[in-house]
């Protein structure tokens, strides 16, 4: 493809004609081969500017960079915002893309609700794929990308793959880091879905406010004009906000929860019964009242099993087949996850809630199925928003019976002072900091009524310890921990006051 041609199909304006054949994109100079397009954005560690001629050696075309960055020997596509001028640009390059792309924006909830909107229209007889913090996941398995948001070459080039191998429809999770750094631009998406909004990643966006807008480029500026914005509603005034935002950039807005409209254009979520299993909900949506019965646990599964269903028929799907398959959705792998029952018969729970608010509904889900004690075992990863640690401290004291702090990727910071600034909110806490040991801990206090639930991990199958060149991934796997734990500690003959 030519570089001209990419060009004033992307609407940019290009320093001179240009007819030279475009072989790729690239935002690391080490990934540059002839004909490459590098893109040089100024990052949190280095400034990919200092790359340029390594990148022009390498044999890059053209550098796209702001104004004042020097580029010689390729062409210089100035931008002030490079990232999002290449993320145009790059755009045109991969083709071809899936007819159905949706995205899903919220600080908590979007893998699941991506996962489970992947599962519904592979059951409404679509091929469906899901980009997000477990991978690309497709009916053959997932591959890990590493990064919620894959890096936008990543990102197109996983879209243009999964098309190739007659993929149709794609949900792909739009973290704020990628809305904010351009990672996912240039497609047609034509509905996004809004989860909810509570704290976390007060370390790269300086306020809530802040952190909320980058949430909100979704609606803003990268869904297409006529899409439809999936709201749940139960998120207090950021709900109303988010509405705001869709119905600034004329979307048609799609409601969903207990205020979600019970006509086209919402499901209306009117009762909500636990069951042992799962739960019961009675839906009303476009006039017709539906009872499902949702085979997961927690009012937050149910939540994103319902914007996942309005993210599916936003996208065409029948509605009786919708909600038919949202009967039938499988578990998100740990997303409340039940690893193992103890020898003392108490279920060990694996979630991955990393904020207060995700602490606090995990525990809310487990609560109606605690006849014992509730013993939860967490921590905070390293690197990430420090503010956060007291308060989901807080979450775990006020709502459970049993509380063990831990570690959770420590990344380049010292375990013991962020576990310090959990116990800091908490009240009558254990202190643990291997998590093995403090998993071994759990299991071996829980008696037969009681609950354990191992938060904060999930699906990843790594400790990350230290920082750049001394960072390393030790193998650990809650669900394997759990179950090896489980194992090894024998039944309780008596039971727990
Ligand atoms: C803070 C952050 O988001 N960083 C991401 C960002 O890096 P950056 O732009 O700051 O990069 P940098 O390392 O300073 O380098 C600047 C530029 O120089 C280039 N470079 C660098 C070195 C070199 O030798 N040659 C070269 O060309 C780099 O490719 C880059 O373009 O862009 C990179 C490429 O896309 C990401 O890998 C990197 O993610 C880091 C590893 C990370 O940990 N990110 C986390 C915080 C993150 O993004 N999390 C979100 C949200 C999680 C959620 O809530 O779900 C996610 O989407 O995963
Ligand atoms: N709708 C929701 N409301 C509140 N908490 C939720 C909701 N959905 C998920 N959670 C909590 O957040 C945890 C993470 O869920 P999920 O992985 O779906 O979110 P995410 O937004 O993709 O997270 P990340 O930002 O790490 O990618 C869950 O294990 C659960 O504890
Ligand atoms: N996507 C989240 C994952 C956090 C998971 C938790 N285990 C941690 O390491 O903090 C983040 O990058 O903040
Ligand atoms: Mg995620």
């Amino acid at each position: 493809m030519k570089l001209g041609a990419l060009a004033s199909a992307a609407g940019i304006a290009m320093p001179e004609a240009c007819d030279a054949l475009v072989t790729g994109f690239a935002i690391d100079n080490r990934k540059v081969a002839p004909g490459t397009v590098f893109g040089a954005f100024e990052g949190t560690q280095v400034n990919g500017e200092d790359f340029i001629p390594a990148a022009i050696q390498a044999g890059a075309v053209a550098v796209v960079a702001r104004p004042q960055a020097t580029v010689e020997g390729a062409i210089h596509i100035v931008s002030e915002e490079p990232r999002q001028t290449f993320a145009q640009l790059a755009a045109q390059f991969f083709s071809p893309v899936p007819d159905n792309i949706v995205a899903v924006t919220g600080t908590n909830g979007k893998t699941s609700t991506a996962e489970m909107t992947r599962q519904i229209w592979r059951m409404c007889g679509h091929s469906a794929a899901s980009i997000g913090t477990l991978g690309v996941t497709t009916p053959d398995g997932s591959v890990s990308t590493g990064l919620t948001t894959p890096d936008i070459v990543t990102f197109l080039s996983n879209m243009s793959g999964l098309a190739r191998e007659g993929v149709s429809h794609v949900a792909y999770e739009a973290s704020s880091h990628g809305l904010s750094q351009y990672r996912n631009e240039g497609l047609h998406v034509t509905a996004a879905g809004f989860t909810n909004f509570s704290r976390d990643h007060l370390d790269y966006h300086e306020t809530m406010e802040e952190y909320f807008a980058a949430k909100m480029r979704l609606f803003d500026e990268v869904v297409s004009d006529s899409a439809t914005a999936v709201v749940w509603t139960g998120t207090g005034e950021w709900t109303d906000r988010a509405i705001d935002h869709a119905q600034q950039r004329n979307l048609r807005v799609f409601t969903v929860g207990e205020q979600g409209d019970s006509g086209p254009n919402g499901i209306r979520l009117l009762t909500h019964t636990p069951t042992q299993l799962g739960q019961e909900l009675e839906v009303e949506h476009d006039g017709n009242v539906r009872t499902i019965t949702l085979p997961l646990i927690g009012a937050y599964q149910s939540a994103n099993a319902l914007v996942a269903a309005g993210l599916a028929l936003a996208t065409g799907c029948d509605p009786s087949a919708v909600f038919d398959a949202v009967s039938r959705l499988q578990p998100v792998r740990g997303r409340l996850e039940r690893a193992v029952i103890t020898q003392a018969g108490a279920p060990v729970y694996i979630d991955y809630a990393h904020t207060p608010d995700a602490l606090e509904s995990a525990i809310s889900a487990l609560k109606p199925h605690v006849k014992g004690r509730l013993i939860t075992v967490f921590g905070a990863g390293g690197d990430r928003d420090q503010g956060k640690r007291a308060e989901m401290g807080r979450a775990a004291s006020a709502h459970s019976d049993v509380v063990i702090v831990t570690d959770d990727n420590p990344r380049g910071e010292d375990a013991a002072a962020i576990r310090a600034e959990i116990m800091r909110g908490t009240t009558g806490a254990t202190e643990v900091g291997d998590r093995r040991d403090a998993i071994t801990e759990a299991i071996t206090a829980a008696a037969r009524d009681d609950i354990v639930l191992i938060a904060g991990k999930g699906h990843e199958q790594g400790q990350i310890i230290g920082s750049g060149e001394t960072m390393r991934i030790l193998p650990f796997d809650d669900v394997t921990v759990a179950r090896e734990c489980a194992a090894n500690v024998g039944p309780k003959l008596e039971t727990n006051s």
